[in-house]
């Protein structure tokens, strides 16, 4: 039964100073899903974000991955493992160029993290998988630029194409669409959803209409707990959620 959840959490549970952000929730998130976490502002949904990722330990609860218990272990360790955040980890240095950005994220994949002085092959191995990453995002016109000269939502697409160079089997996103125009939005999702094709996606993200559109399970949170769960026609229907969160500015 459990072979197809590939991250669990139970009874996954944060208090600042006796405030509790995030309140016994348990998780199943399906192998090869998109899964969104939303939520009112205040929900909790950060918080839980951070706890997955061990940016912050829990106060009670525990967090399986592969059915492996992560709940102890550190950002790295569990990157390592192949649980990655995106725009975190993945950091884009300012100066580098696209092409070399990914480069560097496929040489810390390799392992070796800082081996620019490999044999000309090899160089050239990654250079060719770097400009079909590029591709990907819709970047390739842009290799030879630095990433400090993209506009924001470029940027995003750069940050993502240095997430997959790790080749994560699974991905979370922290709001992929803060802050972006339409346009970067739907290129954004579009890239999510091609991104998905062999990998889990966990995401919280406000826009309700890239929740509506991606994910294959949502988990609506409030006040730190779980208040309801599952595709979007469910969570959208159900009276508590239109009462907390949907009637709000969605139609
Ligand atoms: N380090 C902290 N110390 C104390 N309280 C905190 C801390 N981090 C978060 N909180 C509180 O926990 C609650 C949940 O915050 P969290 O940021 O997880 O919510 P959220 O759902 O991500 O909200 P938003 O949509 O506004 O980002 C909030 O009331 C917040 O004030």
């Amino acid at each position: 039964m459990s072979e197809d959840i590939i991250l669990a959490t139970d009874d996954l549970t944060k208090e600042f100073a006796g405030f509790v952000a995030v309140n016994g929730v348990t998780l199943r998130v399906k192998r090869g899903s998109i899964h969104a976490l939303i939520g009112p502002n205040g929900a909790g949904k950060t918080t839980c974000f951070n706890l997955l990722t061990k940016f912050l330990q829990p106060t009670r609860g525990k967090i399986t991955f592969n059915g492996n218990d992560i709940t102890g272990l550190a950002p790295a360790d569990i990157a390592q493992l192949g649980l990655v955040r995106s725009f975190q980890i993945s950091a884009v240095f300012p100066h580098l160029t696209l092409r070399e950005n990914v480069r560097v994220a496929l040489q810390r994949k390799r392992g070796g993290s800082f081996d620019f002085w490999r044999s000309k092959n090899v160089l050239s191995e990654f250079d060719d998988r770097a400009m079909s990453l590029l591709e990907g995002v819709g970047l390739k016109q842009y290799s030879h630029l630095t990433a400090v000269e993209l506009p924001y939502g470029r940027k995003r697409a750069l940050e993502l194409a240095t997430t997959i160079a790790l080749d994560p089997e699974m991905l979370l996103l922290d709001e992929p669409t803060a802050g972006m125009g339409h346009e970067d939005i739907d290129r954004v999702a579009a890239l999510i959803k091609s991104v998905s094709a062999n990998r889990t996606v966990l995401m919280v993200e406000h826009n309700l209409n890239v929740v509506a559109t991606l994910s294959d399970t949502i988990t609506v949170l409030t006040r730190g707990r779980v208040l309801a769960e599952g595709d979007y026609k469910t969570v959208s229907n159900h009276p508590e959620v239109k009462e907390a969160y949907m009637g709000v500015g969605h139609a």
